[in-house]
């Protein structure tokens, strides 16, 4: 298919994400390494729904979130020696062997398939991201074809990426810009439609 793509998710190992989260489960750990584990599996699966996605692979080092993405089909590959999360993204891009690679943040948990499928096709060929709806991070990074992925996440990446030649997209695609780092996004992705897992894992919210 045209536009085709091949994706790197980087989900940390549970009881280390999310921490600015950690209100909106009232600060049990249990039911934080379970919203933590729900917006990924949610994120995935829009991801894997996607017809220009050819395949998604996670970067984790926490077997309880590798056992869950392998049920939904997906592979895990095991974060390199090299700390952080671009040496995390670097490492599964090269383990891909694609002609062409893109990273998804693994934090969106009302992503729809359509919106993602439109950025790939908006990004036709070129290196070119998704910033986040603060217009400062990034929640969607392609690479050209057979170029590498060179990600620059972290704070102020939508910069980063825009500097190092990467085209911002400009489409509206609320569901690919939430990406959930509080409890005030958490909210903000809750009007906008919650995948089941992340849904089933904030009770209260729900009833
Ligand atoms: N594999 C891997 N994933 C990472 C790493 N750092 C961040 N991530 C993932 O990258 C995405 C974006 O990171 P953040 O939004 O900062 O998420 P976070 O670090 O879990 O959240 P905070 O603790 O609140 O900063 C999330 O999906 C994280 O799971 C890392 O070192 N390795
Ligand atoms: C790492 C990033 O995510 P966040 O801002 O959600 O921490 C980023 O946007 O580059």
């Amino acid at each position: 298919m045209r536009h085709e793509v091949d994706l790197v998710v980087p989900v940390k190992t549970l009881d280390r994400a999310k921490t600015r989260l950690t209100s909106a489960t009232g600060g049990d750990p249990v039911s934080h390494a379970a919203l933590a584990l729900a917006l990924a599996l949610d994120t995935v699966s829009a991801a894997v729904a996607t017809p220009a996605v050819r395949r998604v692979v996670t970067i984790t080092s926490d077997p309880a979130v590798a056992a869950e993405m392998a049920a939904l089909g997906v592979e895990s590959v095991p974060e390199p020696a090299e700390p952080g999360l671009n040496a995390a993204l670097r490492h599964g891009a090269h383990a891909l062997r694609s002609t062409r690679v893109g990273a998804l943040q693994a934090d969106l948990p009302a992503l729809k398939p359509d919106e993602l499928q439109a950025a790939i096709e908006a990004a036709g060929y070129r290196r070119a991201f998704v910033a986040d709806r603060q217009g400062t991070g990034t929640t969607l990074l392609l690479a050209a074809p057979g170029a590498e992925l060179d990600p620059r996440f972290g704070v102020g990446s939508a910069g980063h990426h825009r500097s190092s030649g990467a085209v911002p997209l400009s489409g509206q695609w609320p569901t690919l810009r939430c990406d959930v780092d509080t409890e005030a996004d958490l909210r903000l992705a809750f009007g906008l439609g919650l995948g089941a897992r992340t849904a089933n894992a904030l009770p209260a919210w729900t009833t």
